[in-house]
C-alpha cells in the first residue's frame, strides 16, 4: 500500500549537521583529523518521507552520528503523577514535598533536577504558579490526574513560544501531520477535549490558540521518543534526531542516558555512502501486519521497507501462521503491503482473510501482554498453548522466549545455580531461536542481539563444565564450547557497553568479569 502523504511544505536542508565521529573515522580522513569533527550526513527530501538523513561518506558500526540535548522533555501519556524535575513517580496527594515556587508535588526537597532547560524551567514555575493550576491538581481524581499530567509536555512545547523562540522556531519545523491527523476522528476529539480543551477552558490559559495546541500535540505524536528508564520515564523532542526515517530492520540505533536525556544515534552496521540513515520507530518483534498497522496510527505513514515487502521477513517466517486445513503448510499475507490482503498456505493453498488474521493476533497479544513479565510458568504455558497455532518462529512466541530467556537464571525459584541441566538446555535453546532471528533483523551492534548473546553465555558454560565433570565430553569438546562462549561475551559486551541504561551496562560489566575470570583460571 503506498503511503499517501505529500510533504509540500518542506524546503531542502542541504548541509549537513555537524557531528562528532570516532577514532576509527577520523583516521581514513584528513579534514575529521584536523577537526575531529565530521558531516557524517546531508538533509535529503522525498515526497514519500518528508525529509531524511542519508550518509556523505561511509559509516563504520558504533559511529555516533548525533548526539544531543532534548528541547523539551516531559512525562508520559496515562501515567499519573511525576515529579515535575525527575520525572520519578510521586504519590499524590500523599507527597509531601512541593516545588516552593508552583507547590505542586515533586519527589525530594530539592530535586535537583528541577530548573533544567528541558524540563521544570523558572518560566514554567512562575507561569504555573501565576496561573493557580495547582488548584486543579489539588481536587482531581486518578483519571484526571493523569490527563493533567499528560498536559504537562505540550505545555512545556507551547511555553516555549513565550520564552525561548529559538527553540519555538526549531519545534515549529517539525511534521505534525495535521491534515492526516484531522481526519481521524477519535484522535483529534480525545487531543481536544484532553489537552485543548483543559489548558484553554478549565486552566484558563488563552497565550495559545486551539491549532497551536493541535500542532504542538501532532509534533509531539509523530517526532517524541520515549526515554528515561525504570524509575523516571517520559517522553522527549530533539532538534536534529527527529529527521531519522523509519525502517523495520535499521542500520542505526538510539539510546538516552537515563541522568540527562542526551540521545544519542549509532550505526548498528556498515553504512555506505548515499545510503539513507533509519531508525526503528516500533519493536524488532513485531510482524509486519501489527507493526504496520502500528507504525501508520502511530507515526501516519504505511511503511513499505524492504522487510514489509518481504512476506518471510528476510526468511525468518516471523509472521508466518500454522495451516489448520493441512499437515506442515504455513500461512503467509498474499501481499504485506496491503493490510486487507488474504493469507495463503504455501501448501496447500487454503486462505483465510486477513480481518480474521488481525483480530486472532490482537486477542493473543492481549493474552502475552497480560502475563506478569517475571511469570516464568504463564510465559510458558502461552508457548505451550499456541506454539500449535503460530509458528516457532512467530514473533508472539520469540518475545515470549524472549522473555524467557533472561527470565531463567533470575526469576526467583529459577536462580542460576537452582537451574537444571534439563533448564539450562532450555534456556539454551530459547536463546539461540531468538537471536537466530534478531541478527537477520537487526544485524550489527543491535542491543537485543548483545542481551541474549549475555543470556546465552550462562547456559553454554555451565553445561560445558557439568559434561567434561561427568566426562560426557572430552577436553577439546569443552575447549571449543569455550571458544564459543568467549566470542558470545566478547561481542556483548562490545554491544551493550555503548548502551547507557542500568540494566545493560550491568550486563557489559558482567561479560567482562566473566572473560576476566576464564583468562584467571588459565581457560583462555
Ligand atoms: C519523526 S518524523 C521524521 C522526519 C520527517 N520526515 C520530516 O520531514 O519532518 C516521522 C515522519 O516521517 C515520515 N517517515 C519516516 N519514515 C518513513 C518511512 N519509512 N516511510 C514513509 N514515511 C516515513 C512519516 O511522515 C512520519 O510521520
Amino acid at each position: 500500500m503506498p503511503n499517501y502523504k505529500k510533504k509540500k511544505h518542506h524546503s531542502q536542508h542541504k548541509h549537513g549537521h555537524q557531528t562528532k565521529s570516532t577514532k576509527k573515522d577520523c583516521e581514513n580522513d584528513d579534514d575529521t583529523l584536523q577537526s575531529g569533527w565530521s558531516k557524517l550526513y546531508e538533509i535529503k527530501t522525498s515526497e514519500m518521507m518528508g525529509r531524511y538523513l542519508v550518509a556523505t561518506k561511509p559509516i563504520k558500526p558504533g559511529d555516533v552520528l548525533i548526539e544531543e540535548s532534548p528541547l523539551v522533555v516531559g512525562p508520559p501519556t496515562e501515567y499519573g503523577p511525576v515529579c515535575l524535575g525527575c520525572l520519578k513517580k510521586v504519590v499524590f496527594p500523599q507527597s509531601q514535598c512541593k516545588c516552593p515556587g508552583c507547590h505542586w508535588p515533586i519527589c525530594s526537597q530539592p530535586c535537583e533536577k528541577l530548573n533544567q532547560d528541558h524540563g521544570h524551567t523558572n518560566f514554567e514555575c512562575n507561569f504555573l504558579r501565576e496561573k493557580n493550576v495547582v488548584q486543579f491538581i489539588e481536587k482531581y481524581g486518578d483519571n484526571d490526574l493523569k490527563v493533567a499530567y499528560e498536559i504537562i509536555f505540550p505545555l512545556r512545547c507551547l511555553l516555549l513560544k513565550l520564552h525561548d523562540k529559538s527553540k519555538w522556531e526549531q519545534l515549529m519545523e517539525m511534521e505534525a501531520h495535521n491534515d492526516i491527523r484531522k481526519n481521524i476522528t477519535w484522535l483529534w476529539t480525545r487531543n481536544q477535549t484532553r489537552i485543548v480543551n483543559r489548558i484553554r477552558n478549565e486552566w484558563k490559559i488563552d497565550d495559545f490558540t486551539e491549532e497551536e495546541i493541535h500542532t504542538v500535540c501532532g509534533i509531539i505524536e509523530v517526532n517524541c521518543f520515549e526515554v528515561g528508564h525504570e524509575g523516571a520515564k517520559g517522553r522527549a523532542l530533539y532538534p536534529t534526531s527527529f529527521l531519522m526515517a523509519h525502517d523495520c530492520s535499521s542500520n542505526s540505533t538510539h539510546t538516552d542516558n537515563p541522568e540527562n536525556f542526551s540521545m544519542q544515534i549509532r550505526a548498528m552496521r556498515d553504512i555506505k555512502k548515499g545510503e539513507s540513515i533509519t531508525v526503528n520507530y516500533g519493536y524488532i518483534l513485531m510482524g509486519t501486519l501489527k507493526r504496520r498497522e502500528r507504525l501508520n496510527m502511530g507515526k501516519f505513514f504505511w511503511c513499505a521497507c524492504q522487510r514489509c515487502s518481504d512476506p518471510t521477513e528476510f526468511g525468518t517466517y516471523c509472521s508466518a501462521l500454522k495451516c489448520s486445513s493441512c499437515s506442515n503448510g504455513i500461512l503467509l499475507s498474499t501481499n504485506p503491503l496491503d493490510q486487507q490482503a488474504e493469507w495463503k498456505c504455501l501448501k496447500c493453498s487454503h486462505t483465510i482473510e486477513a480481518k480474521h488474521i488481525s483480530s486472532m493476533l490482537d486477542k493473543l497479544f492481549d493474552q502475552l501482554d497480560s502475563i506478569d513479565p517475571h511469570d516464568v510458568k504463564g510465559q510458558e504455558m502461552f508457548i505451550e498453548r499456541y506454539g500449535n497455532i503460530l509458528g516457532s518462529n512467530h514473533y508472539l512466541i520469540l518475545s515470549a522466549k524472549y522473555d524467557l530467556c533472561q527470565l531463567y537464571g533470575r526469576a526467583e525459584d529459577f536462580l542460576v545455580d537452582s537451574l537444571s541441566e534439563d533448564l539450562l538446555k532450555h534456556k539454551e535453546d530459547y536463546c539461540r531461536d531468538v537471536l537466530k532471528v534478531v541478527k537477520v533483523l537487526e544485524p550489527g551492534l543491535s542491543r537485543v542481539k548483545g542481551i541474549v548473546m549475555y543470556e546465552l553465555h550462562v547456559p553454554l558454560l555451565l553445561l560445558a563444565g557439568q559434561r567434561l565433570r561427568k566426562e560426557q565430553i572430552n577436553k577439546s569438546e569443552f575447549m571449543k564450547c569455550l571458544k564459543e562462549v568467549v566470542s558470545l561475551l566478547e561481542e556483548s559486551s562490545k554491544i551493550l557497553k555503548m548502551e547507557p541504561g542500568q540494566k545493560e551496562q550491568e550486563m557489559a560489566h558482567g561479560a567482562e568479569m566473566a572473560l576476566m575470570t576464564l583468562k584467571l583460571q588459565k581457560l583462555l
